[in-house]
């Protein structure tokens, strides 16, 4: 897997992920959204430069222009519910993109023990597609791994792009064993730890909860 940390460059992302971490804005939901959603589309701007592009006449007022188009068939699949400003960032840019959803939640068997649940998937054919799949929060990795293999039913896309926001060196690892080896991994920001919750310490907390409000458990 090609792992492409956009953080490792002094650039206004930083800004952005450090307000997502601190404790003292990231209880701004909006703005928190906003901030994913802003990473959504920077990270949806440097996978661009990875795409196909076809050399195309374009007619202006003027006469024509050879413009650079990118391939067009493009599938965003966000993981439900932290993926929504993601995908948001993501589709102001892959504006044409069609788009899939699927849900994945941490079901607790005991204090430090989880499955991850995947339920409710809406999803076009993914065969010889361009797949982006995007998700804020690179904990485990078993959220992206057990969303890729329910995707399987799908079809076959020509490539895989996974965005997120943090990751753990952990996680990482783990998705690179499970995804095919051309995948490539388009990530804001990394961190050594998760504790014995599976969270990315430091991280930023929950992602999910820091968005949409603190859910009950079921
Ligand atoms: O890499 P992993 O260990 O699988 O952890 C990451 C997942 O955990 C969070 O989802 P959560 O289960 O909290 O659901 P939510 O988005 O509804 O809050 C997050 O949004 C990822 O989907
Ligand atoms: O650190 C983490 C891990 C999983 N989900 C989150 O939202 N945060
Ligand atoms: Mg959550």
């Amino acid at each position: 897997m090609q792992v492409n940390n956009l953080g490792e460059q002094q650039s206004i992302l930083n800004k952005f992920i450090s307000e997502l971490r601190d404790v003292s804005v990231q209880s701004d939901r909006m703005r928190f959204r906003r901030n994913i959603e802003r990473i959504g589309e920077v990270l949806g701007y440097e996978l661009s430069k990875s795409l196909s592009y076809n050399n195309v006449d374009i007619k202006t007022p003027l006469g024509t222009s050879k413009c650079n188009i990118p391939e067009e068939d493009v599938v965003i699949c966000s993981i439900l519910r932290a993926g929504l400003p993601l995908h948001q960032g993501l589709l102001n840019y892959f504006d044409g993109a069609e788009n899939t959803f699927i849900s994945a939640y941490r079901h607790q068997v005991s204090e430090t023990e989880f499955e991850i649940k995947v339920e409710y998937l809406a999803s076009p054919s993914l065969d010889n597609k361009i797949l982006i799949l995007a998700d804020p929060m690179l904990a485990t990795g078993r959220s992206f791994v057990n969303v890729y293999n329910a995707l399987k039913s799908m079809g076959t896309p020509k490539e895989i792009h996974l965005a997120s926001v943090i990751g753990s060196e952990q996680g990482i690892a783990h998705i690179a064993e499970h995804f095919p080896e051309d995948t490539k991994l388009w990530i804001a920001t990394v961190d050594k730890e998760l504790n014995d919750k599976g969270y990315i310490v430091p991280g930023l907390g929950d992602a999910g909860d820091l968005a949409y409000g603190i859910k009950l458990q079921h």
